[in-house]
């Protein structure tokens, strides 16, 4: 959707951009981390938690179901778990905001509570898929009264005792796994999540990191997560790694704007996340990892990143999993690079916040680039290093998109006129911060 609002700010880039930055927390790590601890009995404790406001909303839904959950003035976050099966029913309806993280999880570990719970979102969440989740957590017992279409507001009441239940995956998603997995923490037995396509692994790796009997097996192909429900959790200390889907923001900046080199510090590199780092090495981007360690179980590095020269490719589909909210900004980068890019199997991209396919095709049309939208990937004509030009100045609405917001934001530094964002505020979503990180690293913004 492309529309002309007032006068919004439009960001430049007058030198190269130089200097060493920091993002927020892993976004995926953060949610998991207030929903594990709420379950453990006894306190954890966590550092560097995501503090965007798709977190926050999962935070608020736990206090509301009776966790204990505060900020301490050093910055971390201290949780009083309630323990497996002893979440409360909420007062009012729990108000997931723009996230999809928060509802499907948050839906897994009502399902097998003895409670009911109403979610509602905003206009971008109230258009997204939930049959997905409802399928396989019906299955396991809980009831469910959502809009028509399977959308927010819906109604879930819990089954306590749950069913447990062996689930092949129909969509690659870690929402979806983890929403059954989370119900399994409660039902007795043994739920059984088969994924033939591997998506992000953080709710396995936490789930044993808090004590779950759980394992992975591979028995003829797909990854098998075989859990034991009604566990007993231990609180953790957590420490949260910088989340690479923010990182990819500022990387891919560095990259295009001729003469930058920055450093991005502490980004998680879950070899089920970091894709997207690869490709932009692929296409020739110099991207080099420095202090390479592990930070909360997460392998983690500091990203060196220099402007290069990139080259179009085509992008396997088999590892868009891993790479699933790094589209819109690969495309930004794709559309600077010299050659033709190719983009497929990335169906799912169709809803998240927005159509990102739909949205970044018209967005980078209207920068004056080539591009081809398939039903289920971009084809997109490399500039070769031109900038993006256009006959006004493109104003791209962000349709209550983070990633939209941030992508376009990243091509103004690589146009002739500079491209606006209507309505940056969804930025907080997932990226407090991004615009006085972009400035800390020589961006400015006009009017
Ligand atoms: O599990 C998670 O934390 C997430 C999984 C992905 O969604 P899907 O499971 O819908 O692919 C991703 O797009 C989202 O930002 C976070
Ligand atoms: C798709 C995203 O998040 P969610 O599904 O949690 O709204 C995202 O952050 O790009």
């Amino acid at each position: 959707m492309l529309e002309m609002r007032t006068n919004p700010p439009v960001f430049k880039a007058p030198r190269p951009l130089a200097g060493r930055v920091r993002v927020p927390g892993d976004k995926s790590i953060s949610h998991r981390s207030l929903m594990l601890a709420a379950l453990a009995v006894g306190t954890s404790r966590i550092e560097g938690l995501l503090e965007g406001e798709d977190v926050l909303a999962t935070a608020a839904a736990l206090r509301a179901m009776g966790a204990s959950i505060e900020r301490g003035g050093d910055g971390a976050w201290t949780v009083n778990g309630v323990g497996v099966g002893g979440l409360l029913q909420p007062a009012t309806a729990l108000d997931m905001g723009n996230s999809g993280t928060s509802t499907r999880l948050l839906l897994g570990l009502i399902a097998s509570h003895p409670i009911t719970a109403t979610f509602i979102g905003d206009a971008s969440l109230s258009r997204r898929p939930m049959k997905r989740v409802i399928d396989p957590l019906s299955l396991m017992g809980a009831d469910f009264t959502a809009s028509p279409g399977g959308t927010l507001p819906l109604m879930v009441r819990g089954l306590c005792p749950a069913v447990p239940i062996a689930y092949r995956l129909p969509v690659a998603s870690a929402q979806v796994k983890s929403a059954i997995l989370l119900a399994g923490l409660n039902a007795p037995g043994i739920t059984r999540v088969i994924e033939p396509v591997p998506t992000r692994d953080h709710s396995e790796r936490m789930l044993k990191g808090f004590g779950a009997d759980l394992e992975i097996s591979y028995e003829e192909g797909p990854r098998i997560i075989s859990i034991r429900g009604e566990a007993e959790l231990r609180p953790q200390q957590i420490v949260v790694p910088g989340d690479p889907s923010s990182a990819a923001f500022p990387v891919v900046a560095a990259l295009l704007v001729p003469g930058s080199e920055i450093v991005v510090e502490n980004v998680g590199l879950n070899p089920t996340r970091a894709a997207l780092f690869d490709m932009l090495r692929a296409m020739g981007g110099s991207i080099f990892e420095e202090k390479r360690r592990e930070v909360g179980g997460e392998p983690v590095a500091d990203l060196r990143v220099k402007a290069s020269n990139l080259t179009g490719i085509e992008v396997p589909p088999e590892i868009a999993p891993s790479m699933i909210d790094e589209f819109p900004v690969l495309f930004v980068a794709a559309a600077m690079a010299k050659g033709r890019t190719v983009t497929r199997g990335l169906e799912e991209l169709r809803v998240k916040e927005s159509d990102r396919l739909a949205l970044m095709a018209r967005g980078l049309a209207r920068c004056g680039v080539i591009v081809e939208e398939r039903a289920d990937g971009l084809v997109i004509e490399g500039r070769d290093g031109a900038p993006f030009v256009s006959n006004d100045r493109p104003i791209i609405a962000a349709d209550l998109d983070h990633r939209i917001a941030m992508s376009f934001t990243i091509a103004s530094f690589a146009s002739r006129d500079g491209i606006a964002v209507d309505d940056m505020s969804p930025v907080d979503t997932s990226f407090p911060g991004f615009a006085d990180l972009l400035r800390s690293l020589g961006a400015e913004t006009a009017a």
